[in-house]
């Protein structure tokens, strides 16, 4: 009897595995178009993109040219947009963040009169208004709660007068969502809905993006009001707070590094769930492609798919058109 005749093993896994045929019906999770929300920067000016230098293959774009992207994504199948602004002036009350003439606030009514049918979701946080690029109001090196909290409320009811579908308040500010969902209710905006940045950490994976949007911090760092990365009990409490406040969908942010709080998120709410590809894990995989290091698609693709399969409902990606694309 030779050695391997002993082996009488009767649960061999590989067997669901030997075809693709196999493979693809036992699969248990699969990415869609309709999982992606593409990120996108606008910026003052006409007939105008700017490549961010830490972010090869994503651009800043006039109002115009967001315009002509937007119309591209929704082609590729892309439904939604998250919005970025680049103000004309930074003041240290923010106030460029409500004007209703804001690059935002212009940007919204633009996108939305070419193409109705995307949804727009909109940043609320104030660090690219004021010259210290943190995400509230600041005085003696301290970042307010409240009074940023009444600022936000504006820029909120703002966003929504131009005709944003969804806020998405990133700013970890105590309080905020019950307080956005008041204004916007009051301001007869019921409809419009808020997707919470409810367990963002203050990570250092968001260098690109500060770039991006010319959002530095300008003193300390961000971590009196974004989480500890050591952290898991005080996410559920993030999220937990702002689901009784009124957020239809709670996002974790960044995302690989962060898939365990996406999972026990999932487990424990029955809201959506959203994650954030970040800019840095965006950088990171274009450096070491532009290296020969990584075949940059097949890690795209299978980042995606892992924060599916974490539970994610919802992934925000600089990747969103090339996976769509490959997605077709
Ligand atoms: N509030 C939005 C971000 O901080 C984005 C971070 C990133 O993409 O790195
Ligand atoms: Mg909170």
């Amino acid at each position: 009897m030779s050695q391997l005749d002993l082996l009488n093993i009767v649960h061999r896994p590989r067997r669901l595995r030997r075809t693709a045929a196999l493979r693809n019906l036992v699969q248990e999770n699969t990415l869609t178009v309709n999982d992606l929300v593409f990120p996108l920067f606008v910026m003052p000016g006409t007939n105008n993109i700017e490549e961010v230098s830490s972010m090869p293959g994503s651009f800043r774009f006039t109002i115009d040219r967001a315009v002509e992207e937007c119309k591209e994504l929704y082609d590729l199948g892309i439904q939604a947009i998250d919005l970025f602004g680049i103000p004309e002036q930074k003041t240290e009350d923010g106030s460029e963040a409500y004007n209703d003439n804001g690059i935002l606030q212009q940007a919204i009514r633009a996108i939305k009169a070419a193409v109705p049918e995307l949804c727009i979701m909109t940043d609320v946080a104030l660090d690219p208004f004021t010259p210290f690029g943190h995400d509230g109001l600041v005085r003696d090196g301290i970042i307010l709660n409240d009074e940023t909290v009444e600022v936000l409320q504006k820029m909120a009811v703002s966003h929504a007068e131009a005709g944003a579908d969804f806020v998405s308040p990133s700013d970890m500010m105590d309080g905020r969502i019950g307080a956005i969902r008041e204004a916007l209710d009051e301001s007869g905006h019921s409809d419009v809905g808020i997707l919470s940045y409810a367990a963002k950490y203050a990570s250092s994976f968001y260098g690109p993006f500060r770039d991006a949007l010319h959002s530095a911090p300008q003193f300390g760092d961000k971590s009196t009001y974004q989480m500890n990365p050591a952290n898991t009990e005080e996410a559920m409490k993030e999220i937990e707070l702002d689901i009784i406040e009124g957020a239809d969908i709670v996002m974790v942010k960044p995302g690989l590094a962060y898939l365990d709080i996406v999972w026990r998120t999932k487990e424990r709410f029955d809201v959506p769930v959203a994650i954030y590809h970040v800019s840095g894990e965006y950088a990171m995989v274009k450096a070491a492609a532009a290296n020969g290091w990584l075949d940059e698609e097949r890690v795209m693709m299978e980042s995606l798919l892992c924060m599916k399969r974490a539970g994610a409902d919802i992934i925000f990606t600089y990747y969103a058109k090339e996976a769509a694309k490959r997605l077709r």
